[in-house]
């Protein structure tokens, strides 16, 4: 495992309020994202997901939203790490969100009250448009690599980071 942090401790005592997933599928050197409309992160550029359904599995919850969002169906969907957000402005409650992969789907990416799909290059991620900690595990995660990470938020700004990947 490498581990890298701004100094950070991870902290021992932390619960989520809330559980969440985000997908991102890989093909052909492209990379399906979307421009998100509603919910936590509206105006972003992210992967599809969204928030747990009470029994859910992380599994269920990831292919029911991409489902939802983009009307298509996950077929080899891998669970690749897990990522905890810490926000100090209380507005935004305290996430754990189950990062997945897959290569396969059937269905056509479709926009919705929810989501812009896009296709964008692997080597052509728009970052800046993105969440701050994006950029510190989506490149580990496209090497292959497995990861957990701890980010801490005030708003839209990261503050502190804690990130644990495969070497
Ligand atoms: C703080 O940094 C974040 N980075 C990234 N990459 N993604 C994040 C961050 N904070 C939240 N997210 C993701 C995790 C989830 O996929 C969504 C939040 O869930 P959402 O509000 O979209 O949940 P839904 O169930 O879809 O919401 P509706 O109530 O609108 O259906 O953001």
């Amino acid at each position: 495992m490498q581990e890298k942090s701004s100094g950070f401790q991870w902290p021992a005592q932390w619960t989520p309020d809330i559980l969440a997933t985000l997908m991102f599928v890989v093909q052909k050197g492209r990379i399906l994202l979307i421009r998100k409309k509603r919910g936590i992160g509206a105006g972003k550029v992210n992967g599809p997901g969204g928030k747990f359904e009470p029994g859910e599995t992380a599994l269920q919850c990831v292919l029911r939203e991409v489902r939802e969002e983009l009307h298509i169906d996950i077929e080899d969907a891998r669970e690749m790490g897990v990522l905890n957000f810490s926000f100090a402005c209380g507005t935004i409650p305290e996430i754990r969100c189950h990062v997945f992969m897959a290569t396969s789907f059937t269905g056509t990416p479709t926009e919705t009250p929810e989501a812009e799909p896009f296709w964008c290059p692997v080597d052509g991620i728009p970052y800046d448009l993105m969440w701050q900690d994006d950029r510190f595990w989506l490149p580990a995660m496209l090497d292959g690599k497995r990861f957990e990470a701890f980010f801490t938020f005030e708003g839209d700004r990261m503050l502190e980071f804690s990130l644990k990947a495969e070497d």
